[in-house]
């Protein structure tokens, strides 16, 4: 047994999910009247509202006791000290560093990295000014109308959910996202667009990782067959840690923006891996949110217990998983604009959090990330909300709900909220069978008849869900938002006592791919039987041509 099973909080938590197991959430406002007021928590104007979750006063402070047994202060504190929290990696994971909009010194091995960030930011946002404001042109004098980043994972989720997620502010030129090394994508992207007038973002990290480099590549060749080569250095910038790689693909130093190995790629998109959101909506937009982000950072590193807003959302994520055996965690935003949303936040938590050793390499015998996924309401509720209502297993829906539209179809808007609210209450309240059967009767069901339908129309309720307001998708609630969850996600690694920093679980698919290339090349390649079979399948024409 771990420390963290063996101590006596972990066991009063298990003992509390037991005794919550007889009574249901109905019952829970029955006891607790000012459930509703009391079960909320607020910051920067977003609003969670946690009362619809299987938890009570007992139940939370051995929450807030488990917190402080797993050193949350403590780590919290090293983590907005600099310290290098990436223990396997050797790092400090100082995202927060890039948002940090004063003077007050945030310290990397001991140097204030505060000015080197905005002399860095600096540099960008003028570069983007320069693009959206017509000086910067493509090689032949035009001006940029399309702007494509070439990035995956961390390099692209960000920016490209950002921008989604704040179309009605982006008055630059048109943004466009290349991820996958299906060309598909590319191809797609590039029909109707004007090389003399297209610039192209190469944002990776490393700038070694295999899908961005195919599809730069892919692009430079397209750009140079039409411009010719002297037209790249006006056709490409890169955002990087890797200067050389980037000189080496053809792209000069003064159109490299740099950022730094304590910024991990899923925490990237505020520095210069926004740069693709600088371009599309200004430099001022970014800046705020950034200081929707910061401003989250103060409250999460400042606030203390009950009111703080990731904590509690942490611990609750927590009480699911590991005492309530939630298998998944759903997000369900209820505004187009956050279509994206749960992508990112998929990488966020599952990259970060999906570990089973703890930070010392020993085999944990608890639960760490379950499977975090969803779409936008109202979509889902016509897809797979069946199944969260009536299916076998439980999974907590975080209900994600700006408040207002930033269009004029006001009566569509009231929908969506009623329907989010609607959704909550539902998962909840449920419907007995009582229920049922009255309501079938009055419909004029009789007998066996009655009797069979019955069963199929019972919904079990007591199924939990966090309900979240936010005024408005703006770029300051937005930097909000997603620093929130950046913390939440640190709070569940405390208590799982994980690094939720490093990445070591997508190496090996990532270095066999290079042996599946070189055996699909009729090199000589080390790979396992089953796989081998496939490769001569392929290799001889079924479905794949050289
Ligand atoms: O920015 P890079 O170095 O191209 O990496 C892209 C992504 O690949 C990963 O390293 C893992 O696949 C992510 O963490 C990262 O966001």
């Amino acid at each position: 047994m771990s420390e963290l099973t063996n101590s006596a909080v972990w066991h009063e938590l298990v003992g509390h999910a037991e005794r919550l197991c007889a009574t249901n959430l109905n019952e829970l406002f029955q006891q607790q009247p000012e459930r509703a007021e009391e079960l909320s928590v607020e910051a920067l104007d977003l609003f969670l509202d946690f009362s619809k979750q299987r938890v009570d006063s007992p139940v939370l402070a051995s929450l807030h006791r488990l917190a402080r047994q797993c050193g949350f202060e403590q780590w919290r504190e090293r983590l907005f000290a600099g310290e290098a929290v990436n223990h396997t990696e050797g790092r400090a994971a100082y995202h927060m560093a890039l948002r940090c909009l004063d003077d007050t010194p945030m310290r990397v091995d001991g140097d204030n990295v505060v000015p080197l960030v905005a002399a860095v930011r600096d540099r960008f946002c003028a570069f983007a000014e320069a693009v959206r404001g017509g000086q910067w042109t493509g090689a032949s004098g035009d001006v940029i109308r399309d702007v494509v980043n070439i990035g995956i994972g961390g390099s692209d989720l960000g920016p490209r959910m950002v921008c989604q997620a704040l179309a009605p502010y982006c008055d630059g030129p048109r943004s466009h996202f290349v991820a996958n090394v299906d060309g598909a994508e590319l191809s797609d992207t590039l029909v109707g667009l004007d090389p003399a007038q297209t610039l192209f973002i190469i944002t990776s990290k490393t700038f070694t990782t295999q899908e961005t480099m195919a599809n730069a590549h892919a692009a430079r060749r397209w750009l140079v067959g039409r411009l010719g080569e002297a037209a790249v250095a006006r056709h490409f910038v890169a955002v990087s840690t890797n200067a050389d790689a980037v000189q080496s693909f053809g792209i000069a130093a003064d159109n490299m923006f740099e950022f730094w190995d304590w910024v991990g790629g899923r925490y990237s998109l505020w520095s210069a891996v926004g740069v693709s959101i600088a371009v599309a909506m200004g430099a001022e937009r970014f800046v705020e949110l950034l200081s929707g982000a910061q401003a989250m950072d103060r409250h999460f590193a400042t606030t203390e217990g009950a009111d703080n807003l990731p904590l509690t959302l942490g611990l609750l994520a927590v009480w699911n998983t590991n005492f309530l055996n939630c298998p998944t965690q759903v997000l369900a935003p209820y505004s187009q604009r956050l279509q994206r949303f749960p992508a990112w936040a998929q990488q966020l938590e599952m990259e970060s959090n999906g570990k089973s050793v703890d930070r010392d390499g020993v085999a944990l015998d608890y639960r760490t990330t379950p499977v975090l996924w969803g779409d936008v309401g109202t979509n889902a509720q016509h897809a797979y909300f069946q199944m969260l209502h009536q299916g076998t297993d439980v999974n907590p829906v975080d209900f994600v709900l700006p408040l207002a539209a930033d269009h004029e179809l006001h009566e569509q808007q009231k929908l969506l909220i009623a329907n989010c609210l609607a959704q909550g209450a539902a998962l909840m309240r449920g419907k007995d069978a009582d229920t049922v059967r009255a309501e079938l009767s009055a419909q004029g069901l009789r007998g066996t008849e009655l009797d069979a339908a019955v069963p199929h129309r019972v919904f079990s309720g007591n199924r939990p869900s966090n309900t979240l307001l936010m005024p408005r998708v703006d770029p300051f609630h937005l930097g909000a938002l997603l620093a929130l969850y950046e913390h939440r996600t640190f709070v569940q690694s405390v208590i799982w006592n994980i690094n939720a920093f490093d990445q070591w679980g997508v190496e090996l698919g990532k270095q066999l791919a290079k042996s599946v290339v070189s055996a699909l090349d009729g090199e000589v390649a080390e790979l396992d039987p089953s796989t081998r079979a496939l490769v001569a399948r392929v290799s001889e024409g079924v479905g794949f041509q050289r």
